[in-house]
This record gives C-alpha cells, sequence and structure tokens, in this order.
C-alpha cells in the first residue's frame, strides 16, 4: 500500500457516556486510507458515519484510539494544532452545500484561502480555476441562490478543495439531488479527485456510487469492515 494519508485505529466513541441515554457510536473502528485511494464508506442509518468523518477530520476527537493524518498523530494534541492540522490537510463536504448566502460562488472559495493567508491574487485565480474544472466557471460572480442544487455542490466541492488538502472527507455529497444530477455531479467529483491525486473518504447510501470508488468500506456494529 502507499504511504497512508489518514490511518484511524481503534476509534471508541460513546455520547452521553455514564449518563441516561448512552450512544455507544463506535466501539473498535480501524481503517486506512492510502494516498490517491478513493473509498466509499457504506452504513445504515444511524450507524455513525458521520461520527466517524468527524473524528477523521478532527472535528471531533475519539474517546480513546488514534488519528493520524499523513503519518502525523494528532490524538492527544491541542485544539489550535488540530485545528490548524485540519485547516491546511482536509477539505469536507456535506450534503448540503453551506455555501455562505451573501459571497459570490467565487467569494466562497477564495474565503478559506485567505483565512489560510494565500494572497488574494492568487486565491483569486486559483478558485477560478477549480471553478472552470468543475464546469461553473461562468457563474463565478453569482449567489448560491441564483444556482441550481447541482451547481451549489460543484461550487461546495471548489471549496472543499480550495486549500490543496490531502484528505477529503465527503459526507453524502450527491445525497440532496435527483438521481441524474447526482450521477453527473459525482463524476465531476471523481474526475477532480483523481486529477488532484488526493485521498478521499465518500459517505454513501448509494450502492451504485460505491462501486465506482476504489474500495467500499463498511461501518456496522461501531467497527468498519471491508465487505459489504
Ligand atoms: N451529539 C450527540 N449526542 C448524542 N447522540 C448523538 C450525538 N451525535 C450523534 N448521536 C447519535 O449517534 C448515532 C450515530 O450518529 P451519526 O450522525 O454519526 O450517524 P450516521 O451514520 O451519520 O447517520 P445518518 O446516515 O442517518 O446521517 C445516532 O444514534 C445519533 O443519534
Amino acid at each position: 500500500m502507499n504511504e497512508p494519508v489518514l490511518h484511524l485505529s481503534n476509534i471508541c466513541k460513546t455520547y452521553n457516556a455514564g449518563r441516561p441515554g448512552e450512544v455507544q457510536v463506535l466501539r473498535d473502528a480501524s481503517l486506512t486510507l492510502a494516498k490517491g485511494e478513493v473509498v466509499a464508506l457504506v452504513a445504515p442509518s444511524g450507524a455513525g458515519k458521520s461520527t466517524l468523518l468527524h473524528i477523521a477530520g478532527l472535528l471531533d476527537s475519539p474517546d480513546t484510539g488514534e488519528v493520524e493524518i499523513n503519518g502525523v498523530d494528532l490524538t492527544g494534541l491541542g485544539d489550535a494544532t488540530r485545528t490548524r492540522a485540519r485547516r491546511a490537510q482536509v477539505g469536507f463536504i456535506y450534503q448540503f452545500h453551506h455555501l455562505l448566502p451573501e459571497f459570490s460562488a467565487l467569494e466562497n472559495v477564495v474565503l478559506p484561502q485567505l483565512a489560510n493567508g494565500i494572497a488574494a491574487a492568487q486565491a483569486t485565480a486559483h478558485a477560478r480555476d477549480l471553478l472552470d474544472r468543475v464546469g461553473v466557471g461562468a457563474r463565478a460572480s453569482h449567489r448560491p441562490a441564483a444556482l441550481s442544487g447541482g451547481e451549489q455542490q460543484r461550487i461546495a466541492f471548489c471549496r472543499a478543495m480550495a486549500n490543496r488538502p490531502s484528505l477529503l472527507l465527503a459526507d453524502e455529497p450527491t445525497g440532496n439531488l435527483d438521481p441524474e444530477t447526482s450521477d453527473q455531479v459525482f463524476g465531476v467529483l471523481m474526475d477532480l479527485v483523481r486529477d488532484t491525486g488526493l485521498s478521499a473518504l465518500i459517505a454513501t447510501h448509494n450502492m451504485a456510487l460505491a462501486a465506482r470508488m476504489d474500495r467500499v468500506l463498511r461501518l456496522e456494529g461501531g467497527e468498519v469492515s471491508g465487505a459489504v
């Protein structure tokens, strides 16, 4: 296997531990994502996909277990270090685009780069290139509300890629679109991921989309397995 970009080992996560309503979501979840690999994460609803993606993306911490990104164990580090690592190395895509409504498509892709200290001219050129590559360059000056669901999601892909992450985490990235648009927009995402050579963990309920990825992992009973 190529050098791992993401390595989760023996992750456990329980919400409301020791209190009424305790939910043990992850019991012993482990997975490894090699450089350039695109992996589907398939799970029944409520099995803990979002929890796993949030832990992998350093948005949440496991109770026990380790999260390594590009060979660095980030588990026990402070919030500031984890936030820096997340901003530099991880891109997120959600089922809903979550674009900032008062900004244009271009600005939505430029702003995360400015927050990471990239100069405005360079950030703008990179954002334009990304928007062109996903076929929405002509809509760069439009606000999200003026765009279709598929276009909004393409812009969310560009925003996730804006800071050139090495790891992309996506939670049902086309789950909000009709089947035909979903299929088409998923193809755009795969092309962008392959072109940039980044590793991606993509949660989906759609087995046809899962079959287009390199590997399929299943999350069930708090553990990850390779067999579906
Ligand atoms: N902050 C929280 N406090 C308590 N329970 C939570 C919390 N977040 C999630 N849960 C519970 O943990 C379980 C897993 O939630 P999670 O959102 O990770 O599942 P999922 O697989 O992404 O589900 P879906 O496919 O329906 O989006 C669910 O039973 C959920 O109710």
